[in-house]
């Protein structure tokens, strides 16, 4: 027997009597974690999408962020960061290298707001390992795992320690998982089980292709969205501007892309160029209307309308 899964584009969401005189009425802030957010959305933690100018741009605008994990010194970004006065979110890996960066931060004295747990596949003994040491070393931080993609994943991960727990596998523009490995859930169906099986915040990561596809991964029991290419291709992205026959790009790329790794092994990610946009503001400003404007039409006045409306597949 075959399971029949969804995607953003195979589903709408229900209109309902909308109970505000106007879109601003509509709260879209989000506790997550010690803090609270402008939006439930955030940038991928990639390397092609933020550095650390993009996530102090983020945090000075009420917006969540994570750094990428590639050749980074965490020591550094933490300390930069927590004296700026901002919140310091950091992403790690699984092998010996993240014992030693995560041992040089504790010799530091630093202490990360956020930590977030990044491989492919996260439901794996390598991951489990990294997390119960985090938990033990750093109790003070919050915890997000990832990336899973079922509910059997969710709830091992919960049971391990993780805080939060990021669902998505194989479902982002520049990935070539699901090509190279056969393996993928589509975002809704994800989504909706890893929700239904966990009480920590689950975040809907890769896939956004409409605006609207975040109020969809909300309605499904997200807490919070992830996005690589949404916020690629801004002047505050961290990929390098290309320009080819005097038409202006960004690169945008996997992290598990040659260009990333640099070398050809284990490659299920590629680059592209996506149209270079401009800044980033307007993008912003824009997302939080179309969400606001989601919230009145799911009836209420705040993110958790969004999770009581109806879902519908349209036959085509
Ligand atoms: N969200 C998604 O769908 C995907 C995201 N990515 C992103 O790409 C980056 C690289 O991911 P990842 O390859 O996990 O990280 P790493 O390349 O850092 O690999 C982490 C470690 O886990 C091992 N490992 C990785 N995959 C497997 C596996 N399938 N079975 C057994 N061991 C494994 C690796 O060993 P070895 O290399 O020797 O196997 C390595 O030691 C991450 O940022 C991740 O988020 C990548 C693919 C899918
Ligand atoms: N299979 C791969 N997935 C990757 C890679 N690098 C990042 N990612 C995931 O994609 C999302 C972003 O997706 P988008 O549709 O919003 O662009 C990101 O957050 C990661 O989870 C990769 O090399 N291969």
């Amino acid at each position: 027997m075959f399971n029949t899964e969804l995607n953003y584009g195979d589903v709408y969401l229900v209109p309902r009597k909308t109970v505000v005189d106007s879109r601003k009425q509509c709260d879209t802030a989000i506790q997550f974690g010690p803090r609270r957010f402008d939006m439930p959305l955030y940038a991928s933690n990639m390397k092609s999408v933020v550095d650390a100018e993009t996530c102090e741009y983020f945090a000075r605008h009420g917006w969540f962020y994570t750094m990428h994990r590639f050749n980074m010194d965490i020591v550094g970004f933490v300390r930069d960061m927590q004296a700026k006065g901002l919140f310091a979110s950091i992403s790690i890996g699984v092998n010996d290298d993240t014992l030693e960066q995560l041992a040089a931060l504790q010799a530091a004295g630093l202490v990360p707001e956020y930590i977030t747990l990044d491989v492919a596949n996260a439901w794996c003994v390598k991951a489990e390992r990294m997390i119960r040491h985090v938990k033990q070393q750093f109790p003070g931080s919050f915890l997000i795992g990832g990336n899973i993609a079922t509910a059997d994943a969710a709830r091992d991960l919960q049971a391990w320690g993780c805080d939060a727990i990021k669902a998505g596998i194989a479902g982002g523009r520049v990935c070539i998982t699901k090509n190279k490995t056969g393996f993928h859930r589509p975002m809704i169906s994800t989504v909706r089980d890893c929700a239904a099986a966990v009480t920590v915040p689950v975040i809907a990561d890769g896939g956004i292709v409409e605006h609207g596809d975040v109020a969809k991964a909300l309605a499904c029991g997200a807490s919070m969205v992830m996005a690589g290419s949404l916020f690629a291709g801004y002047d505050e992205s961290a990929g390098e501007i290309v320009e080819i026959n005097g038409k202006h790009y960004k690169e945008y790329f996997g992290s598990a892309s040659q260009f990333n790794k640099g070398e050809y092994k284990n490659v299920e990610g590629k680059k592209i160029l996506v149209e270079y946009k401009g800044s980033m503001a307007r993008l912003l400003v824009e997302l939080k209307e179309d969400l606001q404007s989601s919230i009145s039409y799911a009836g209420g006045k705040d993110l958790l309308a969004l999770r009581a409306v109806e879902m519908i597949i349209v036959a085509r």
